[in-house]
């Protein structure tokens, strides 16, 4: 289970990216954070692997406190989170199957990473995660050879082949056609309904976000502004997440309803 309590998060250029978050997302949940650009969903999603530290509060996944790792803690502890980027971050003049072999050896030089010699297993298991999503064909050309798409199917193989318990996704579809974004966002839901792990990616894609996560929270400034299901978002919550107001007012006057 991820954490927030009281989370709060301060860029050092005085920007508050973050105010009082608190939250709780089960294991095996499918979650799509949604917000206006600035919100801070992308410093939300950071947080949790602690590419960016939190301000204030406590940050808790599966009973580690992720505010108070260190060096060598850190890194382990990231080995049980997988990301997944907007621009894939593949190393583009290897081969798709390297790239995913990558993933057992994060801690090695760059050099080592590309000349490394992998075991029988490890490379059953990278293949076995290209296969995951459709790509197995794929394994020995080389990345800079793929559409956007594959590539960032050979990114999620990676984090697949890594095996773990969470994956964060921040704009994973951002840079994607809408054939090839929805072919993406099915490998999210097959994956986090074969696997059991979480999911929680940030996005943009408003009917994308509702058609295929099962919880949606809402950034505004910062703050938290809507949690709930997918399906109980409507155009009120819409306008509340995005506009801070609905268009249609509460009975006694108020302009704002509250969702959280
Ligand atoms: N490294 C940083 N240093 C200083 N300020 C930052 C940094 N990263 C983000 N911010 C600021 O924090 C706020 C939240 O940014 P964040 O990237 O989390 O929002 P977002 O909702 O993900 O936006 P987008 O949808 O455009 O990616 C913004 O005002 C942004 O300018």
């Amino acid at each position: 289970m991820i954490e927030f309590i009281n989370v709060g998060k301060t860029y050092p250029n005085n920007v508050r990216a973050l105010d009082n978050i608190n939250l709780k997302i089960e294991k095996g949940e499918f979650v799509a954070i949604i917000g206006l650009s600035g919100a801070g969903k992308s410093t939300l999603i950071r947080c949790i692997n602690r590419m960016h530290d939190i301000s204030e509060g406590e940050l808790i996944v599966d009973g580690v406190k992720v505010d108070a790792l260190k060096g060598k803690e850190i890194r382990t502890f990231r080995q049980r989170i997988g990301m997944i980027f907007q621009s894939f971050n593949l190393v583009t003049r290897i081969s798709v199957l390297k790239n995913v072999l990558v993933s057992f050896v994060p801690e090695l030089p760059f050099w080592r990473k590309v000349t490394g010699i992998f075991s029988k297993d490890q490379k059953i298991r990278a293949l076995t995660a290209l296969d995951k999503v459709g790509i197995l064909d794929k394994a020995y050309v080389r990345v800079d050879q793929l559409s956007g798409g594959q590539q960032q199917r050979v990114a999620l193989a990676r984090t697949l082949a890594q095996q773990p318990d969470i994956i964060l996704a921040d704009e994973p579809i951002a840079s994607l056609d809408p054939v090839t974004a929805r072919q993406v966002m099915d490998d999210f839901t097959r994956i986090n309904r074969e696997t059991d792990m979480s999911i929680i990616l940030n996005i943009h894609h408003v009917e994308m976000a509702l058609e295929y996560a099962e919880r949606i929270i809402g950034v505004r400034e910062g703050r938290v502004v809507y949690d709930g299901k997918a399906e109980d978002v409507n155009q009120d919550v819409l306008d509340f997440i995005y506009n801070g107001k609905t268009g249609s007012p509460e009975p006694d006057g108020r302009e704002e309803k509250y969702y959280v």
